[in-house]
């Protein structure tokens, strides 16, 4: 009887879903959805857009939440962030302490206005619930779908919303057939939880379209800190070379930016906006990139397949799987070489969590990457950018900033100019900020809390024994930095260049204590120091350093 009820509300469910339009009325005269050949359906735009502005403005998404390890440095309602959890200055984060919520010790706010609204729109029914999981929380994706429950079980969620989360694609036919899963004990751990009336059914369905169509909740330059559901996000399709971000304005790191005088209505009403990464001309599909853009297509392939159920076949997909395939039958041995370098990297990255001793020897490994460099195909194709970026974190975690700042110039110079030929990609400007915040807790300038003067003379020295002397690096960050000025001008992520001001005022003091070279000298000396940290020829460098752009 059961589940016959429960096959009739999910009937029910999915004609009233069929019923709604499904994008808001907002957005009628700028974007459509149409059905899009053996995708389902997707976004088109309607009009042509300039790369130099914004798309479209997404409001606060209430269909959300945080992960674990971002809970203690988050506001819970407004999303400020404090700081991005690694050893670096944090310019950009909001300096404020946050407050714990006394029922479940898991939500922080950063003021009374925060907590007093979270508490009326959903904390009130997530806080007993959160204290009695001491600390134990499911993942972000799960913690959002109980809130969707909680909500609609309350009214508290409009017709036209649960209509709408309805009409999102969830592959349920194929994953249901696939028979009992642990999602399928999930939705009863959430039933349990939540003490809700809900099928189990209907809950594993929120499940399935919560893994489909949520994307990251975005900082607005240090990546992701949790999940959220967007109606209109969910109806885009992906793309490995997209011509849209998801990003989140630098206003939002405001304390109670929702309620601040001090920012215009529509700031207020603003928590991100689709910015495009190229012209996007009228009529054309916008595409997101569900998957980190600089992994192999082997692993984006396999990611999309597991979570999204297709088979990705883009342009990007198919010109990398056959540079690959040439590069094989030119240089037959060269994969399988490639891949057992990989192999022993990532062994001694794997040991690092127990033993940071592996961090050196990881990083000398890495070090041997030099026999790859006239490959380049390798590093973007296969899983270098990944093992150099979880070098950089881990060097972050150990405080080890020489280490770190090797490999995100690897990243910088060797990586990122092969993948995005656009000016701006999200991707990349997160690596040039990580750079520029390296480079700052290295020489001093703008530093982690509880620094000495000592350990910033200790890091010096290290750097020296890698190559670089204070000059070279202070050249390098002025140069990096203005090329981050430039990719971002002329961009709809233009509110970011805040950021590179700070980082700018930064560099007139440390050029005010410069050494008393000229600067062509400078400039020379501080190039020939990377090439050498970096490993590269004199005619490989010049290649380098032309196709970086810097
Ligand atoms: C966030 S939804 C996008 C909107 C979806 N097409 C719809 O009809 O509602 C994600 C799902 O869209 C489909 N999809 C997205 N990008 C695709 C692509 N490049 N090729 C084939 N299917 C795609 C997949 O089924 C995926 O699980």
């Amino acid at each position: 009887m059961d589940d016959i009820d429960s096959l009739l509300d999910s009937l029910i469910d999915r004609r009233k879903a069929a019923e709604v339009p499904p994008l808001d009325d907002k957005y009628a005269g700028t974007l459509e959805v149409k059905e899009i050949l053996s995708k389902g359906q997707g976004v088109c735009t309607k009009q042509s857009i300039s790369v130099n502005d914004p798309i479209c403005s997404l409001s606060y998404p209430t269909m959300m939440a945080i992960d674990s390890e971002n809970l203690p440095t988050t506001c819970y309602h407004c999303l400020v962030v404090t700081s991005s959890q690694l050893p670096l200055p944090g310019y950009g984060h909001a300096s404020i302490e946050l407050k714990t919520c006394n029922g479940c010790h898991s939500a922080r706010f950063c003021g009374r206005t925060c907590q007093v609204k979270s508490w009326h729109a959903y904390h009130k029914y997530e806080c007993k619930i959160f204290k009695k999981m001491q600390h134990n929380l499911p993942p972000a994706v799960l913690r959002a779908v109980l809130r969707t429950v909680l909500l609609k079980d309350r009214d508290m969620l409009s017709d036209e919303e649960w209509n709408r989360i309805n009409a999102m694609a969830s592959h349920e036919e194929t994953l249901t057939a696939r028979g009992r899963s642990n999602l399928t004990d999930m939705a009863e751990g959430i039933k349990m939880f939540a003490g809700s009336s809900m099928s189990v059914d209907k809950i594993q369905r929120l499940i399935f379209i919560m893994r489909a169509n949520a994307c990251e909740l975005p900082t607005p330059v240090y990546g992701g800190i949790g999940v959220m559901l967007d109606p209109l996000v969910a109806k885009i399709n992906h793309d490995c070379e997209p011509n849209l971000a998801i990003h989140r304005p630098q206003h939002t790191m405001t304390t109670g930016w929702m309620e601040s005088e001090q920012l215009s209505e529509d700031e207020r009403k603003t928590f991100v906006q689709l910015i495009p990464l190229r012209d996007i001309q009228a009529g054309e599909e916008l595409l997101n990139c569900y998957v980190v853009p600089t992994v192999s297509v082997k692993a984006r392939k396999a990611k999309l397949m597991e979570e999204y159920l297709f088979d990705c076949n883009c342009h990007k997909c198919q010109s990398d799987t056959k540079a690959i395939a040439d590069l094989a039958s030119e240089h037959p041995n060269l994969p399988t070489r490639f891949e057992q370098w990989t192999k022993d990297v990532q062994r001694h990255i794997s040991r690092i969590k127990p033993k940071s001793s592996e961090l050196q020897k990881a990083t000398a490994a890495m070090n041997k990457s030099e026999q790859f460099l006239d490959y380049p195909v390798l590093y973007t194709s296969g899983d270098f950018p990944e093992m150099a970026m979880a070098l950089v974190l881990e060097g972050l975690k150990a405080q080890a900033y020489g280490e770190a700042l090797v490999n995100a110039l690897r990243i910088y110079f060797l990586v990122n100019p092969q993948r995005f030929n656009s000016r701006h990609n999200p991707t990349n400007t997160y690596t040039i900020f990580l750079l520029l915040d390296i480079f700052d807790a290295l020489l001093g300038t703008s530093t982690p809390p509880g620094t000495t003067n000592d350990k910033v003379v200790e890091r010096i020295r290290h750097a020296s024994t890698l190559g670089f002397s204070k000059s070279g690096l202070t050249c390098w960050r002025d140069r990096i930095c203005a090329d981050l000025r430039r990719r971002l001008e002329g961009t709809a992520a233009k509110d970011l260049l805040v950021l590179v001001e700070k980082r700018e005022k930064q560099v007139e003091q440390l050029n005010s204590k410069k050494e008393d070279v000229s600067g062509e000298e400078l400039r020379k000396a501080a190039e020939e120091e990377m090439r050498v940290a970096l490993k590269l020829s004199d005619h490989k460098w010049k290649t380098v350093l032309q196709e970086s752009g810097c």
